[in-house]
């Protein structure tokens, strides 16, 4: 059998593959770095909600970060390549690096939407329960509950029930997650590099390394 889409011969079981409906994972986040606790999450959600893929969005301008201190959006996006080079089914996309601008979940979903035309795509956008809590506040919050499910995942010092507090035009998109909970955040890693203290076992080692290479977090680098 011929594929017209690709042109090249296909088993009939792979075409049926092939046809049928894609699900998509986004794993977006400042990622300032990526650590454990973001991998853990993606890898979860992968397998529980049998998803086609993940792709990781790291943040141009994160819009509610403004006051703060980021990284250049290239070196985390270098740190995230680094970190999910080794699993097949992650993947990375600078759409919210090269758009420019406050970057939006809703301006991602939209155009992410064109890149699988004409297959249909279902979107999984995976964030944590403290980012989903903050949704009413973000940009077309109803819009991106209508067109994505919205994976929360938990963490320490968050559980499934807070998610009772949000609007029912966000909350029935919402599809809990329960993971190993990890007690490690981008912000203690920063705090631990600025210190002196050991971030090993925080983060895949080549992340550290790049880390430590080019100064990032440390005080004289800031
Ligand atoms: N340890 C973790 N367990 C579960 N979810 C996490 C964990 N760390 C981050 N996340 C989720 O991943 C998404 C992206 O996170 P982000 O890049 O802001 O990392 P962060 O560790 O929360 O950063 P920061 O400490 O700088 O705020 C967020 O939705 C966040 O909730
Ligand atoms: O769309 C918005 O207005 C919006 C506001 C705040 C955060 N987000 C997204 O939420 C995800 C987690 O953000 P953060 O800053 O906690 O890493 C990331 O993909 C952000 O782009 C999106």
């Amino acid at each position: 059998m011929i594929d017209e889409e690709r042109g090249d011969m296909v088993l009939p079981q792979r075409r049926s593959n092939f046809m049928s409906r894609l699900k998509v994972g986004i794993m977006g986040g400042t990622f300032d770095p990526i650590h454990f606790g973001h991998l853990v999450v993606a890898e979860e959600a992968y397998i529980s909600l049998n998803l086609s893929e993940v792709i990781f969005v790291p943040t141009g301008s994160p819009p509610h970060k403004n006051n703060k201190m980021i990284t250049s959006a290239e070196d985390r996006y270098i740190m995230t390549c680094m970190a999910i080079v080794d699993n097949p089914h992650f993947k990375i996309s600078k759409i919210e690096i090269e758009r420019g601008g406050p970057s939006h979940t809703i301006d991602t979903l939209r155009e992410m939407r064109h890149w699988y035309l004409p297959r249909e795509v279902e979107f999984f956008f995976i964030t944590g329960i403290d980012a989903v809590l903050q949704m009413p506040l973000w940009k077309e919050p109803y819009e991106i509950a209508r067109v994505a499910h919205i994976v929360a995942a938990s963490r320490p010092g968050y559980n499934v029930s807070q998610l009772e507090s949000l609007p029912e035009e966000i909350k029935r998109a919402v599809i809990p997650l329960e993971i190993p909970l990890l007690a490690i955040s981008s912000t203690e890693i920063r705090r631990r590099v600025a210190a002196g203290q050991s971030i090993r076992y925080f983060l895949p080692w080549t992340v550290e390394h790049f880390i430590y290479k080019r100064n990032l977090y440390s005080l004289e680098g800031r």
